[in-house]
């Protein structure tokens, strides 16, 4: 699959089924992630895979937290069992010159290329964040260390229709863009320079 055809029809995937990934599979396809700009080459992240039941914990931990009954700890339990991997994705600022902006923005970019390849290999997957994200139940679940911040779970599988070339039709978003040239007329005269200097 050409690049340009990957962006095209990967699409978010919420309903995912096994197989997914085994680990060495997904060390196989991170490695190459891992070549996404980085700023510094800091690799400002890490990931923690979560198979069968220890998905179930965040949702348990959630529901701790939000005082959920029985229903909605059942239903919360359920939520984070959609798909056979869950790969958290815990970024890791460096103390380094380079901002943690920029490390943050390092950090998206490797998820974004692991979403592409994964969808390459006909896998599926949504990077979701909501409750989990934000939980301190969730983050001394996986460990979380220091200044470490969980930047969501990658839910990923196979989707249940088929990765089957879903191409869209990419909105037009030349709005975005303006030249250069177009800005120089809008800007300000420069002051005249007076007096004797
Ligand atoms: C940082 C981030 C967080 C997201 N969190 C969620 C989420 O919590 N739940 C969800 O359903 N989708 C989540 N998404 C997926 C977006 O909703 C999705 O990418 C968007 O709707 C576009 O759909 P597409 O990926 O199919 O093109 C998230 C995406 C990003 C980049």
């Amino acid at each position: 699959m050409d690049v340009m055809t990957a962006v095209l029809t990967r699409r978010s995937e919420h309903t995912l089924r096994a197989p997914a990934p085994d680990d060495e599979e997904f060390a196989y396809l991170l490695r190459g992630a891992s070549l996404a700009p980085d700023h510094g080459r800091l690799r400002p992240w890490r990931w923690i895979l979560l198979r069968s039941d220890e998905r179930a914990e965040l949702g348990l931990r959630i529901a701790e937290e939000t005082g959920a009954d029985a229903a909605a700890t059942e239903a919360l339990r359920a939520k984070y069992q959609r798909a056979p991997l869950s790969a958290a994705l815990v970024f890791v600022p460096r103390a380094h010159r380079i901002p943690e902006w920029e490390q943050l923005a390092a950090a998206s970019c490797v998820a974004h290329a692991l979403m592409l390849l994964l969808h390459a290999r006909e896998y599926g997957s949504i990077w979701r964040t909501g409750q989990l994200a934000t939980s301190p139940g969730v983050g001394r679940f996986l460990g979380l260390r220091g200044p470490e911040r969980l930047l969501g779970v990658l839910d990923i599988g196979t989707p249940e229709t088929g990765t089957a070339q879903r191409r869209r039709i990419p909105d037009d978003v030349s709005a975005t863009i303006t030249r250069f040239e177009e800005l120089s007329s809008h800007r300000p005269e420069s002051t005249p320079a007076t007096g004797d200097g």
